[in-house]
């Protein structure tokens, strides 16, 4: 073991987000949960996400188009997060803190960044990942799947590095990054469709402002792919003030059922959080993402 490398038998998980919320919004249970029975969990962010929009009054002058300093602020918010989630390392960025910057949604100006994102040089940004992967050797990896989940360019810039990444660094490729590992388990965040829709069948009463979604409106994937799903329903307090710590970005309601982001649409707080386990069989249904993995036997 090197410096900052935890025990060979404690389970190590990394999970490699676009955007400070994105750990809270689409993975925050599972964190808590992986967090809390002990494991070694790490969550990697891409950007400071800079060109977020803002909830409320009192930041919204820290947007990029005014003093620019949303990023600065939101990594106050991951900090909090991930202290809610049980993440102690706390922040981690790709390439260091403002490294990479948001690219902002799709068809924005700000993708044209010399930093951002999108703009990343491939090579580099994968050298760095496989750094991160080589240093901590862990057991399972997540991130999105191929649309980056509703299509943020930002979340596919992530998805597509990250695969690259671990296909590297189980290989010779960028032996100035440490000795190769191979990442056992490599899984893609997504939601079930039957979960969303039953989850926005049961939102109750929200706050004025709020709106429904509307059928279909919600990124979710069909349930035949889905192969994991994580209970989280012992962890939603945790997951619940992950959300609020991203008070810029995230909304909860006062039932503590629903969040919405700055878009005011009302989405479930799930007690299960689903994921695809890639390249592996359609039949594949586990309810763990250590399922199969004996972290004894792998030092
Ligand atoms: C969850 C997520 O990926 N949020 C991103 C996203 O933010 C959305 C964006 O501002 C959109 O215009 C709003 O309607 C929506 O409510 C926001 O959640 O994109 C931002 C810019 O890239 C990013 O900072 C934020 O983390
Ligand atoms: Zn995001």
């Amino acid at each position: 073991m090197t410096a900052g490398q935890a025990a060979p038998s404690v389970p190590r998980l990394l999970f490699v987000h676009a955007h400070p919320d994105d750990e809270s919004i689409t993975t925050g249970g599972t964190i808590a949960r992986y967090a809390a029975s002990g494991a070694d969990v790490t969550v990697l962010t891409c950007t400071l996400g800079e060109e977020g929009e803002v909830i409320g009054d009192r930041w919204a002058r820290l947007v990029a188009d005014e003093a620019d300093q949303l990023g600065g602020y939101r990594i106050g918010e991951l900090a909090a997060a991930l202290v809610a989630l049980g993440v102690p390392t706390g922040p981690r960025f790709l390439g260091g803190g403002g490294r990479y910057r948001d690219s902002g949604m799709a068809g924005t100006a700000s993708a044209a960044h010399p930093r951002a994102f999108v703009n990343a040089d491939p090579d580099a940004a994968v050298g760095e990942l496989v750094a991160v992967i080589r240093q901590l050797r862990p057991h399972v990896v997540v991130t999105y799947d191929a649309d980056g989940g509703y299509g943020h360019p930002d979340h596919i810039q992530a998805h597509r590095l990250t695969r690259e990444a671990v296909s590297a660094s189980a290989s010779a490729r960028f032996p100035e990054a440490g000795m190769p590992w191979r990442v056992p388990k490599l899984y893609w965040t997504v939601a079930a469709a039957s979960a969303v829709e039953d989850g926005v069948c049961r939102i109750g009463e929200i706050p004025g402002g709020w709106r429904l979604p509307e059928p279909g409106e919600l990124p979710a994937v069909d349930d035949s792919v889905v192969t994991t799903a994580v209970d989280v329903s012992a962890v939603l307090d945790a997951k619940r003030a992950a959300l609020a710590a991203h008070a810029t970005q995230v909304s909860v309601s006062p039932g503590g059922g629903e969040f919405a982001l700055s878009n005011n649409i009302a989405q479930p707080i799930l007690a299960a959080e689903h994921f695809v386990l890639a390249d592996a069989p359609s039949t594949t249904r586990e309810t763990d993402l250590l399922a199969g993995i004996d972290p004894t036997a792998l030092a």
